[in-house]
């Protein structure tokens, strides 16, 4: 498959992307088998580039912002605002979120990892719909048939909205009872990432120079997206990818990965690695972020490599927007002749559900789904 290939239709899908391997059952134990990477793990070496370089991207403290200091918070704008301008990337540290909650998210990871296939299956995504139960992934193989990812996921949704289900109920309903400690924990592990999320998009409209509160009533009733990864060793990391190169289509990533690194940023022209830091979280700006600003802010290309001895982990917290919301920068960054609209209005659900149904996310989604968008529906011209 080609994986920049601009897809129509839901059944060009079928034919080239979405092969539905209903019975196929990809888990930790099939990849931990191979003492080959099987073809369909197989990347384009043109993306099989090694990273050699460190990336300094800036850390950022952020314990002064919590306690009101103005110097401190214009300090760390200036700082974001740079990163952001560039690759997109910076780290938080002092982020206000328990080291406890982010080791018991990883000690409920392993539990589920570690369960046996058929257990994790019942948290199978049911057909393409949108992200919306609790659903468990293995290698993407039955959304993909070719350029698989050398990892299974478990991803879920979020949202504060009392009318949907709690993260406890999902964890229970999909996989039952003795998975309401896990439920707690990811609820609990979600709501703090909100709150870190809505005080750095205070931060980013202070480095935007836009008023201080925009983007945070904007994200206050948003809706996210929370993903677990397991990434099995493998025997050839050199042939494939644990994620491939890619933007986040989302708006904000916030991102924890253990100690054994992976994590690989595209920064001045080169791959650069993002040396792991227990006490830090990575912050990504996701496409739509970059069209909230714009295209003032560069939506971060990075990657996730495996290797031969020990298994990886991340968790990873994507902040969107409500569903409904259009996805419309600020007048102040949007100025007449010299300034105009980079892309037209859309909503996050349209984003969303194209990722999901129609084209697989990478380097150029947001492109990608502006000209889909363009051709595909006449009344989102020139909004
Ligand atoms: C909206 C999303 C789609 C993906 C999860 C979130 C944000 C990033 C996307 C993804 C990780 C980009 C690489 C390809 C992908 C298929 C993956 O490897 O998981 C993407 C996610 C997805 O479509 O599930
Ligand atoms: O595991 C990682 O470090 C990166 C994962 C990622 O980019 C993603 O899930 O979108
Ligand atoms: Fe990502």
């Amino acid at each position: 498959m080609d994986s920049t290939h601009l897809l129509s239709s839901p059944l060009e899908i079928q034919d080239q992307t979405l092969v539905d391997h209903h019975n196929s059952s990809i888990g930790s134990s099939f990849l931990q088998n191979q003492t080959n990477v099987p073809k369909e793990f197989l990347w384009p070496k043109v993306d099989l580039v090694n990273a050699h370089q460190e990336l300094l991207e800036p850390l950022v403290d952020l314990e002064r912002f919590f306690r009101g200091d103005e110097l401190a918070i214009q300090q760390a704008a200036k700082v974001i605002r740079a990163a952001c301008l560039t690759h997109g990337c910076f780290q938080v540290i002092n982020h206000g979120v328990d080291s406890h909650l982010i080791n018991a998210a990883y000690y409920h990871l392993n539990r589920f990892f570690h369960l046996p296939l058929s257990h994790k299956l019942r948290a199978r995504r049911a057909t393409t719909a949108v992200l919306n139960t609790l659903s468990y992934s293995g290698a993407h193989s039955d959304r993909f048939s070719s350029n698989l990812p050398w990892k299974e996921t478990l991803t879920f949704r979020f949202h504060e909205n009392p009318k949907e289900s709690s993260v406890v109920d999902l964890f229970k309903s999909s996989l039952g009872d003795d998975f309401e400690e896990m439920g707690i924990t990811y609820q609990k592990y979600c709501e703090g990432m909100k709150s870190l999320a809505l005080a750095v998009m205070e931060i980013l409209a202070i480095s935007l120079g836009v008023d201080r509160l925009h983007y945070k009533n904007y994200f206050q009733d948003g809706g996210s997206i929370m993903r677990c990864n397991y990434y099995p060793p493998c025997p050839e990391p050199g042939l494939t990818f644990g994620t491939g190169p890619h933007c986040d289509a989302t708006s904000l990533t916030i991102l924890h990965q253990d100690e054994v690194g992976g994590l690989e940023i595209f920064a001045n022209n080169k791959w650069q690695i993002v040396r792991p830091r227990q006490d830090a979280l990575v912050i990504n700006i996701g496409e739509t972020f970059t069209a909230l600003t714009n295209g003032r802010y560069k939506s971060c290309l990075h990657r996730a490599v495996v290797n031969s001895e020990r298994a990886r982990k991340s968790l990873v917290y994507f902040v969107c927007p409500r569903e409904d919301k259009v996805v419309r920068p600020p007048e102040d960054l949007v100025q007449g002749d010299q300034l105009p609209r980079a892309y037209p209005d859309f909503t996050w659900s349209d984003f969303l559900h194209f990722t999901q149904n129609y084209y697989r996310a990478d380097a150029h989604t947001l492109h990608s789904f502006i000209k889909w968008l363009s051709s595909s529906s006449p009344i989102h011209h020139n909004r």
